[in-house]
């Protein structure tokens, strides 16, 4: 089970104390592609007043650095040998959430189909994903009133200690036609093959697949809408909150 609130130790960060009246509440949003993350961790947070980490756009922003430096994503010991040297900073305010790597905002370019169709073969070498591990757990013991932090392993590996797990699932036809309505004249079912094509690799790697952790709730979105999905976690922090009182 998640830690509750009231037991929270103090954080400190940036040379301050964090007084132990405030309870920063960390909730971990996991689940595949097009689920609908990024769109309610953002909302929630910006709703609670807690900060918010896409840790999908740090993968893809050391996906993009590997290309643009001439590293074959395939070749996992160049990737490792690589894996500390690009600075990845992330801003995580929900209204404006930025990433930067080696000082150049890459929030652009880490959308590209290229940096989507290599992300999981970078995301599954274990020296990259220990160096953003650490990123996203700074991030998190940093943040003064919380946070709300989305991916794959947040609730199993990155925070196992969050107050809240959600994992959100949806159909693939529902997730696909989501993606496919974003990229403007995308066919709906070759972005359904290529989204189940990089489910199945991030749940099959052996460092920190995807996964539901024991002790999340799980919630499928199918059938509701962002709105309905974002009420749902925000009653589920306040009913965390309360019980914590
Ligand atoms: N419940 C929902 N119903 C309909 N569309 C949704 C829902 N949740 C998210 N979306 C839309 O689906 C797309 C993918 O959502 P996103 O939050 O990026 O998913 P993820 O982060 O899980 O990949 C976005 O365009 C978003 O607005
Ligand atoms: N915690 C995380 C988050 C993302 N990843 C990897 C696996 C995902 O396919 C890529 C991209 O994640 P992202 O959340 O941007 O993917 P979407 O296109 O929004 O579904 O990063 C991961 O391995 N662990």
């Amino acid at each position: 089970m998640g830690r509750a609130l009231g037991n929270r130790p103090a954080l400190s960060h940036a040379g301050r104390k964090v007084s132990d009246t405030v309870h920063p509440v960390i909730v971990a949003i996991d689940g595949p592609s097009g689920t609908g993350k990024s769109s309610t961790s953002r909302a929630v947070a910006a709703e609670l007043g807690l900060s918010y980490l896409d840790t999908g756009a740090q993968y893809r922003a050391i996906t993009w650095w590997m290309i643009t430096n001439g590293i074959d994503v395939a070749d996992a010991a160049a990737v490792a040998d690589a894996a500390a040297k690009p600075a990845i900073v992330s801003g995580t305010d929900p209204a404006h959430p930025t990433i930067t790597v080696d000082g150049v905002d890459a929030s652009g370019p880490i959308r590209t189909q290229e940096v989507t169709a290599k992300v999981s073969a970078v995301s599954a070498v274990p020296e990259v994903r220990t160096r953003i591990t650490g990123l996203q757990r700074s991030i998190a013991a940093a943040a003064p009133n919380g946070i709300v932090v989305e991916g794959r392993d947040i609730g199993t590996t990155v925070l196992p200690d969050a107050d809240l797990k959600i994992f959100l699932t949806a159909s693939p036809e529902a997730r696909a036609a989501r993606r496919a309505g974003e990229l403007k004249g995308a066919d709906v079912s070759a972005t359904r093959e290529a989204l189940i094509k990089r489910d199945a690799a991030d749940s099959t790697r052996t460092a920190s697949p995807l996964a539901k952790a024991a002790d999340a709730v799980e919630v499928d979105t199918t059938e509701l809408t962002l709105q309905q999905v974002i009420e749902c976690v925000v009653t589920l922090v306040a009913e965390k909150r309360a019980a914590a009182k």
